[in-house]
C-alpha cells in the first residue's frame, strides 16, 4: 500500500537520478496532475472516455460542459471519492507529480491520496462538531495529539480560509451555527488544514448568495499559487473571473482545454462556442 509519506518522497528511481531528468524539465514541473487516457466506469456505465489533460501546479482550472458530462465523475476521480461505492472502476492513469504517482492504483492508499487532495463540496457540509474540530479532524485522523500545534495549524488554516477574525472567539461553537458562506469557508479551512497541494471545488458557490459566492472566489484566487485548484462550475462568468485554463467537456471527453480566455473569446471547436454562447446546454 502506498501511503501519503510515500505520496510526498521521490520513488527510488527519482532519488537516483534515473527520471531526474523528466521531473526537472520546466514543462514537468509546471503540471501537478496529469490524466493519461483515463476512464472511469459506474457498473457497465462508462463514464469518462479516455481523458487526457494537465493541471498546471499553482493555476486554477475550471471543468465546465452540460448536466451529466461527468465534470464532478472527474472531480471525484481525483480524491478517490468513488471508492466508497462498490461498482466503480478506475482506468488508466490520473499521476501525480512531480513524482509520478499514479493516485487512482488502488494500491495507493485512498486516505492519502485525500489528505494530499483536499475537495470542498456543492452544499457546505461541517461535521456536527466545534468549529475548531472540523478543522482538527484531518489532523487528529494523521495522528497529531500535541495541543499546541493542534492550535498552530487550525489557526493557520482559518485565516487561509479568510475565516479567523469572524471566528476566533467562538472555536468551540458547531460548526454548523455559521452562515452558509461561513460554513463554506469552514470547510475550505478543513480542507486546507492538512497542507494539501491540490483543493478541488465542486461547484462552492451555488448554494450561496452574491456576497459570499464573491468571498469565495477571492479566496480561491488567493489560494492558487499555493495549491492547485480545479474547479467545477456552472457559471461561466465565475470560471472567466477565477481560471487560467478551462476545459470543455462532453459526453464524458474533453472537447478543448486551454487558456481561460481563448476557451471564452476564440474557441476552437464549434461544440464549445455552442456551450458558451448558449445555444446548448
Ligand atoms: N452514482 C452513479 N451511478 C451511475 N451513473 C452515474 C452516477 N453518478 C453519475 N452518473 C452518470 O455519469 C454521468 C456523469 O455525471 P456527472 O455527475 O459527473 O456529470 P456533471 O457534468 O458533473 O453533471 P452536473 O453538472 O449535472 O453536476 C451522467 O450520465 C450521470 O448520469
Amino acid at each position: 500500500m502506498v501511503n501519503e509519506a510515500a505520496l510526498r518522497t521521490p520513488p527510488p528511481a527519482v532519488r537516483a537520478g534515473v527520471a531526474a531528468s523528466a521531473a526537472e524539465a520546466p514543462a514537468e514541473r509546471r503540471v501537478k496532475l496529469r490524466c493519461r487516457d483515463f476512464h472511469f466506469y459506474y457498473g457497465a456505465f462508462h463514464a469518462l472516455k479516455g481523458i487526457n489533460l494537465a493541471f498546471e501546479e499553482g493555476a486554477v482550472t475550471a471543468l465546465i460542459g452540460p448536466s451529466g458530462c461527468g465534470k464532478s465523475t472527474l472531480l471525484r476521480s481525483f480524491n478517490r471519492m468513488h471508492d466508497l461505492y462498490p461498482g466503480t472502476r478506475y482506468e488508466g492513469e490520473v499521476l501525480m507529480e512531480p513524482y509520478g504517482v499514479n493516485i487512482v492504483d488502488r494500491r495507493v492508499d485512498a486516505m492519502a491520496v485525500r489528505m494530499r487532495i483536499g475537495m470542498v463540496f456543492q452544499k457546505p457540509n461541517p461535521f456536527p462538531k466545534s468549529i475548531y474540530e472540523n478543522v482538527a479532524y484531518g489532523l487528529r485522523l494523521r495522528g497529531e495529539r500535541r495541543r499546541a500545534a493542534l492550535d498552530e495549524k487550525v489557526e493557520a488554516a482559518l485565516r487561509d480560509a479568510a475565516l479567523w477574525d469572524e471566528v476566533k472567539d467562538r472555536l468551540r461553537e458547531p460548526g454548523t451555527a455559521l452562515s452558509g458562506g461561513q460554513q463554506q469557508r469552514l470547510c475550505i479551512a478543513r480542507a486546507m488544514a492538512t497542507d494539501p497541494e491540490v483543493i478541488l471545488f465542486d461547484e462552492p458557490t451555488s448554494a450561496l448568495d452574491p456576497i459570499a459566492t464573491a468571498k469565495i472566489e477571492d479566496l480561491v484566487q488567493q489560494l492558487a499559487g499555493r495549491v492547485t485548484v480545479v474547479i467545477v462550475t456552472h457559471n461561466m462568468q465565475q470560471a472567466a473571473r477565477v481560471s487560467q485554463h478551462t476545459a470543455f467537456m462532453y459526453l464524458g471527453e474533453v472537447v478543448e482545454f486551454g487558456e481561460t480566455g481563448q476557451i471564452f473569446t476564440a474557441p476552437r471547436i464549434q461544440q464549445t462556442q455552442d456551450y458558451i454562447t448558449g445555444r446548448f446546454g
